[in-house]
């Protein structure tokens, strides 16, 4: 037996995370193999990046238990040895070219850049004729893609990425699956957060939906169209006609709509669970009506993430972060879990989604302005570098643990993080080269220019951190 994959990339149980009167993550079990590839997926403010920054140590659990790599997670803000990946956009130094960023965290790393891969790394995500442009320059695409390429050089064991496609062009995100897929045919476990539904379902095999910082679904892909409510699907057959009548007559399906045009012929829409429509095509194909194309309307997945995620219509008076009884007026929707437990229903709360759906968008695609970039990195990622200076810091957060154990903790981390300060306990930092620590801290940029937490943060404790929106 093959111990190494017997050792799970992630196992966590019962974890828990909370922002003053936010429950951010409540009582969250994850499983990733090693190997897998895993899916985040959830409404907004349902504790992705929350959840990501815990596994990559930049942030500590108020309660629960973590094991990374078989190794169980401490209270020290560090990343876990062979993680990498980013939250909130990679964190990169705008002044320096791509083949730069790469090898100031090779020199990071200790290691010589000649040994570290860089040209390797940046082939592989498409990166390689722009090698020597300053990041600066970069689309959001082309960052997301560095920021990768920074990940690979560390040979991860563990990667994690907050939505990782942002601002991918095809040919971007054909490179970034093919990474994702290589390195997890190697053995390493990726958790991915996306709102891309398309992007989870070619990627992922399994997945967990989160809902106000509870798990309504996690288990495999396959799972989701049998187990969830019915989904609505298009029939394309060779006899309009003759197959509606049929759909009319069949037990267990409902005509969401007779005749609608796809693709420049008639189709049908219905309504079911999969076995009353594997009895419909028998019927279908018995009777000499050809089946050209039958489809879910909407994916499975996004179809669960509607109805598992869905907020109860009306519940005035409801706190933000409710306790967690359903409305009574909503449908009795179990938790799905396809090889474990249920766990809890989902609970949700209008009062935070529309807060989330307010939420003012920020551009990624340019320099902020510094007052903007101090809102919006110092408020999400207890390790971010905060307002950028002239000198080229690294822009958000981190491309990958190892700029996170070099930067300053953010002003406004709660209070048991900022007990223990990333730079502080990252024990990759105190072995570096002097160069490399020399180069970190020349670039950093000024603390003192983030707001203090008290002043973006009046009011809802949740709504401060609705400024960061760099993803
Ligand atoms: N540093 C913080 N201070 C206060 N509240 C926070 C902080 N970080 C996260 N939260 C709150 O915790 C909850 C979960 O946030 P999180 O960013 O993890 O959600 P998400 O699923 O990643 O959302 P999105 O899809 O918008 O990125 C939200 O209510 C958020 O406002």
């Amino acid at each position: 037996m093959d111990t190494k994959k017997a050792v799970p990339a992630v196992r966590a149980r019962g974890i828990t995370k909370c922002f003053g009167e936010v429950v951010a993550l409540d009582g969250i079990d994850l499983d990733v193999a090693q190997g897998q590839i895993h899916g985040l997926v959830g409404p907004n403010g349902a504790g992705k990046t929350t959840l990501l920054g815990l596994l990559l140590g930049l942030a500590v659990a108020d309660g629960g238990t973590l094991e990374i790599l078989g190794a169980p997670v401490g209270r020290a803000l560090a990343a876990p040895d062979g993680v990498a990946g980013f939250v909130d956009g990679p964190g990169l130094y705008p002044s320096l070219t791509a083949r730069q960023n790469l090898a100031a965290l090779a020199a990071l790393r200790g290691r010589d850049r000649k040994d570290a891969g860089i040209d390797a790394a940046l082939a592989e995500v498409g990166l390689t004729d722009v090698a020597d442009d300053r990041a600066r320059g970069f689309s959001l695409g082309m960052r997301q893609r560095l920021g990768l390429a920074a990940a690979l050089i560390t040979r991860p064991r563990l990667l994690v990425l907050d939505e990782p496609a942002n601002g991918l062009d095809p040919a971007g995100k054909k490179h970034v699956h093919g990474v994702l897929t290589r390195l997890a045919s190697e053995g390493t476990g990726v958790v991915l957060s996306s709102h891309r539904m398309d992007d989870l379902e070619a990627l992922c095999s399994e997945v967990t939906i989160l809902s106000t910082g509870r798990i309504v679904f996690s288990g495999p892909l396959s799972k989701l169209a049998a187990e969830n409510r019915e989904l609505e699907y298009r029939l394309l057959t060779s006899d309009p006609k003759a197959a509606l009548a049929l759909a009319r007559a069949a037990d267990g399906v409902r005509i969401v709509e007779e005749s609608v045009e796809w693709r420049g012929s008639e189709a049908v829409v219905v309504r079911a669970l999969v076995p009353s429509l594997d009895a419909l095509v028998s019927r279908l194909v018995r009777d000499g009506i050809a089946v050209r194309e039958l489809a879910p309307v909407v994916s499975p997945l996004e179809a669960a993430f509607l109805a598992l995620t869905d907020p109860p219509a009306e519940q005035p008076d409801a706190p933000a972060h409710a306790e967690p009884d359903r409305d009574p007026a909503a449908p009795a929707e179990p938790a799905v879990s396809a090889d474990r437990e249920p766990a809890a229903a989902a609970n949700t709360a209008p009062a935070e989604e529309s807060a989330a759906a307010a939420e003012p968008a920020v551009s990624a695609d340019r320099e902020p302005a510094p007052a903007e970039e101090s809102a919006a990195s110092a408020g999400h990622n207890p390790a971010t570098t905060g307002a950028p200076d002239t000198t080229g810091a690294p822009e958000t957060s981190t491309s990958d643990v190892e700029f996170a154990a070099t930067s300053e903790p953010a002003a406004d981390r709660d209070p048991a993080d900022a007990e223990s300060p990333a730079h502080a306990n990252a024990p990759a930092h105190s072995g570096e080269p002097a160069h490399a620590e020399s180069l970190a801290h020349a670039e950093r940029p000024a603390h003192a220019e983030r707001p203090a937490h008290a002043e973006r943060n009046a009011g809802d404790p949740a709504e401060g951190d609705k400024q960061e929106a760099v993803r």
